[in-house]
């Protein structure tokens, strides 16, 4: 983190991040790990317990506030022993048949994982990490960023799970000054979302929800889940913050009926949070500077107002991007809040996934055509 928390970092990785087998500026490998979230009841634990118990290979420590219902599982309980930290805030950790951990925290402090993970990094193939019902995953992810160049995990995904029967009420809820409520936010910030306990709606029920939450956020990944069983192969290496599938919106997900995604286009509908795609051509050198300080003035909090857009300014939850330049280079530009970070990607994500065209998408509240329009303008395209 910045050491003044009114100065936001823009954090600069000129390679694309670990992953497995991946490395820092300091070619250290990194600990991939997946951040779930998702309201009260949605289906965390269920999908934790299934991951736990599921044959895919990974050794994954799996965090979670409590073991809940997981205490059933077969493993032998472990007082967790950091010769570090002492004290630490690690309650305890099971090790389970399928050579996966499962760790309990009182504190999910992104720090007490990173303890966690340098003392068992050997035995560790990937971190999953469950937020509690109600907190909203951006300032987590955002501490995780700004340590992540010193620390051993590298963010892949933000996963989040729904309660198809609850959530249209969820999302619906009203807070002050139009505030974006925690389920909107959860859905603001994710790559990836499961619809889960499709068993307790109608076929009609199911569309309205997943055309509320691609109205919130269309950059998503969506499964359909009953019991949150869901391919576990989607799950990893979605490298969401750092491959050039980044800013993909998956085809068929987005809410524009027409299907054309050639001009700016906000949506909104009756949430607090909207969206907005711009798409790009191919930048010169001068261009990407100007989208580089264009999404600074935007994005920080600071005295620089972004050029060409009026009161009230959009507060940006999630900002995506796929960027293309004239000598052959690419950027992805990933932000959660008032943080964003560059990456030079080295190809797309997973086989099969379409080449993205560049564009921004911005996701959050007061955010619409007139961000487009002052971008293109300040970029000049
Ligand atoms: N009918 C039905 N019930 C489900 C489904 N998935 C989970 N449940 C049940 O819903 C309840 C809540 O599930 P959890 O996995 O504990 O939800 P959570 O998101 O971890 O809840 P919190 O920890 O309170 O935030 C449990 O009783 C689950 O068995 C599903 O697809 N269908």
């Amino acid at each position: 983190m910045s050491e003044d928390d009114d100065v936001p970092q823009l954090l600069d990785a000129d390679e694309e991040q670990g992953g497995a087998g991946g490395g820092d500026a300091f070619d250290r490998p990194k600990v991939p790990m997946t951040l779930l979230t998702g309201y009260l009841g949605a289906g965390k634990s269920t999908l934790l317990d299934y991951i736990l118990t599921a044959d895919h290979g990974y050794r994954i420590a799996v965090c979670m506030n409590d073991f809940g219902d997981t205490t059933d599982i077969e493993a032998k309980s472990l007082t967790f022993n950091n010769p570090d930290e002492p004290n630490g805030t690690t309650d305890s950790m099971l090790t389970l048949p399928n050579g996966c951990l499962c760790c309990s925290f009182k504190d999910m402090g992104i720090q007490a994982i990173e303890d966690m993970v340098a003392v068992q990094k050997d035995k560790i193939d990937w971190v999953m990490v469950e937020l509690t019902g109600l907190a909203d995953p951006a300032p987590i992810a955002r501490g995780f960023w700004a340590n992540e160049e010193m620390g051993d995990l590298i963010l892949d995904s933000i996963v989040c799970v729904v309660d198809t029967k609850n959530v249209l009420k969820q999302l619906a809820e009203d807070r002050p000054d139009n505030e974006p409520n925690e389920a909107e936010k959860q859905v603001a910030c994710a790559d990836v979302i499961l619809l889960n306990k499709t068993d307790l709606v109608s076929p009609e029920t199911l569309s309205e929800v997943a055309e509320s939450v691609a109205a919130i956020n269309p950059t998503l990944r969506v499964f359909e889940t009953v019991k949150s069983r869901m391919p576990l192969d989607s799950l990893f290496n979605l490298k969401a913050f750092t491959s050039s599938a980044a800013a993909a919106l998956p085809e068929g997900k987005a809410c524009c009926a027409d299907g054309k995604h050639d001009h700016d286009h906000a949506h909104g509908h009756r949430n607090a949070i909207s969206t907005v795609t711009i798409p790009l051509p191919v930048l010169t050198g001068a261009q990407w500077e100007k989208l580089s300080g264009f999404l600074e003035a935007l994005l920080w909090d600071g005295e620089e107002r972004p050029p060409g857009l009026q009161d009230p300014l959009p507060d940006v939850l999630r900002t995506k991007g796929y960027v293309r330049l004239e000598d052959g280079s690419e950027r992805v530009v990933q932000g959660v809040a008032d943080m964003f970070e560059v990456t030079t990607p080295r190809g797309s994500t997973r086989d099969g996934d379409p080449e993205p065209s560049p564009k921004m998408v911005f996701i959050g509240r007061r955010v619409d055509e007139r961000l487009g329009q002052a971008l293109r303008s300040h970029v000049g395209f």
